[in-house]
């Protein structure tokens, strides 16, 4: 077919000003706007051109990038949405600068250097950025492609060009050649990359699991949570929640685990949690209240340095308190760290003292307090117009913490979201969460005596008074092993006097617990059975 009679009715609307020579420079032409109404028509042509050569779809877009707004400019992109070949910018420049009258000849020259069947088929995709001038001279590209099937994008940042382009030419292997599809296929991956905002979630089969159902609509994108034991047809608590996986330092039945994925476990009321993955080893890795009230501990004292601030801030544990945790507070993270009776009432009057009271039980139950004056000075400068940015954020930071927070009491559920968000801020994974500090082997019994009240204690529960000779037998067994420690006293809601001890190996915790659980039976009455050696 002839090019000749509709390239000349249309190219008359898009005259070339006589003598203006432009290049085809890095990124296609580029110069002010109101220079590029004939360059643009002719790209179209061009782009009509690369298009039957290829037999695929080109694209053409117009833009001058980070040039100023008055300038543009346009550039072709070849089949695989690179940029165009540049034999073909070579083309591109002479037709650019070929005279009105010499257009036609120009544009035969390319036919004939490249054999161009004129029958085959042109595709061509065109899009423009925000530029005033974008919209004339993206028609202006339009008119050039003219009956040539050319598909107008419209508004699209450059790069999405060349990925339709891209798209088009593998049918769609790339991706959907549209905008939608080029963001669906981004944020696909990108869920997929982000995984670590992924939790599963053990709800024991309790009203933490309801509560978490109920909450996840808002949370949707910003934590994709998997929910297990979540009361459909489990027992509550059994064999799951964060007791059983504190205690039996175990993961619970009912939750899929997959190496190195953060799970945490609720209680059956939702105020304690505790964290746990497995390795690639398949070695189980329990994150409790003490490794949790670290990650709180090291996260707060940064934003407090940050911001440039002087608060005290403390930590409240129990004699359950892993050693481990107690060290790694007190001498390198710097926190007084005080140890009260069991109990949440206790750690919560203990917190008060501070400007910010940190308390968590082993079992996972605990929040942080901040004190009135605290959070007044936290705010006044989170507002304060005269302090620079890194400090105005990091007091942002501080009182978006306290609202995250549940400072009535210890909360499942507002703990889990403070620990993701810390997690994704200072971009940890859980094991590196884990290894702050090791823990030290631990072993948690219970024997079961006549009257638990025989048992008296002092020290915070750290030493038995009562009855005669209890402790003199639990100092001396301590002394046996390395780094061992061990208390016991009679629990507060169970009919039982627990024995907790630590050591340097699992085996020697268990050793220890075992026999100081012997010690109790002898001396305090012990009913039933002689507690058993743990298998
Ligand atoms: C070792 C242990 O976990 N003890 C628990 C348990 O108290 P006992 O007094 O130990 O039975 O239940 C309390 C209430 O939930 C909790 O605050 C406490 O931490
Ligand atoms: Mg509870």
């Amino acid at each position: 077919p002839d090019v000749g009679a509709p390239v000349l009715k249309q190219s008359g609307l898009h005259p070339k000003p006589a003598g203006l020579v432009l290049q085809y420079g890095t990124a296609g032409f580029r110069t002010n706007a109101k220079k590029l109404d004939h360059i643009m028509f002719r790209m179209g042509l061009l782009a009509t051109l690369r298009s039957r050569k290829t037999k695929a779809t080109i694209g053409v877009m117009v833009t001058a990038s980070h040039n100023p707004e008055e300038d543009n400019g346009v550039k072709l992109i070849d089949p695989m949405g690179e940029m165009v070949t540049p034999t073909w910018e070579g083309y591109a420049t002479q037709l650019a600068n070929a005279e009105q009258e010499d257009l036609l000849t120009a544009l035969k020259d390319v036919i004939e250097k490249e054999a161009i069947d004129m029958s085959q088929e042109a595709d061509v995709f065109v899009g423009k950025d925000t530029r005033s001038s974008s919209a004339s001279l993206s028609q202006a590209v339009m008119d050039g492609v003219s009956a040539l099937g050319g598909h107008n994008y419209g508004l699209v940042t450059t790069p999405q060009l060349h990925y339709m382009v891209c798209c088009q030419n593998t049918k769609g292997k790339y991706g959907d050649a549209t905008v939608e599809g080029y963001y669906s296929k981004l944020y696909q991956a990108f869920i997929q990359l982000t995984k670590s905002k992924h939790l599963s979630v053990d709800g024991a089969n309790g009203i933490g699991a309801l509560k978490v159902r109920e909450m996840e609509a808002h949370l949707k994108k910003e934590l994709q949570i998997s929910l297990f034991n979540d009361g459909s047809k489990g027992k509550l608590n059994h064999q799951c929640g964060a007791d059983f996986v504190k205690v039996q330092q175990k993961p619970p039945t009912g939750v899929e685990m997959n190496p190195g994925e953060r799970c945490c476990s609720f209680d059956g009321d939702a105020d304690r949690i505790v964290y746990y993955f497995i390795d690639s080893e398949g070695q189980f890795h329990l994150l409790d209240g003490d490794k949790i009230a670290t990650l709180i501990s090291t996260f707060l004292k940064e934003l407090l340095t940050q911001a440039g601030v002087d608060l005290k801030m403390g930590a409240v544990q129990t004699a359950y308190a892993n050693g481990s945790s107690t060290r790694y507070l007190e001498d390198t993270m710097q926190v007084i760290v005080r140890c009260t009776k069991t109990g949440v009432k206790h750690l919560h009057h203990a917190a008060q003292e501070f400007d910010i009271g940190v308390y968590f039980e082993a079992n996972g139950h605990g929040t942080v307090l901040f004190s009135k004056a605290a959070e007044e000075i936290i705010q006044h400068l989170a507002e304060d117009a005269n302090i620079n940015d890194e400090r105005k954020r990091a007091a942002r930071m501080l009182q978006n913490t306290i609202n995250v927070i549940n400072q009535t009491v210890g909360d499942a559920i507002a703990d889990m979201l403070l620990i993701e968000a810390i997690l994704a801020i200072k971009g940890m994974t859980i094991q590196q969460w884990d290894s702050i500090y090791s823990d030290l082997p631990n072993r948690q019994l219970k024997v079961k005596v006549a009257d638990r009240r025989v048992i008296d204690t002092a020290d915070a529960e750290r030493r038995a008074v009562s009855p005669a000779g209890l402790q003199d037998a639990i100092d001396s067994l301590v002394k046996k092993y390395r780094k061992a420690r061990s208390f016991v006293r009679p629990s507060g809601t169970e009919d039982v006097v627990r024995v907790y001890a630590e050591a340097e190996t699992q085996e020697s915790a268990d050793d220890l617990a075992h026999k100081v659980s012997l010690a109790v039976y002898r001396l305090a009455g012990g009913v039933g059975g002689e507690p058993k050696q743990l298998l």
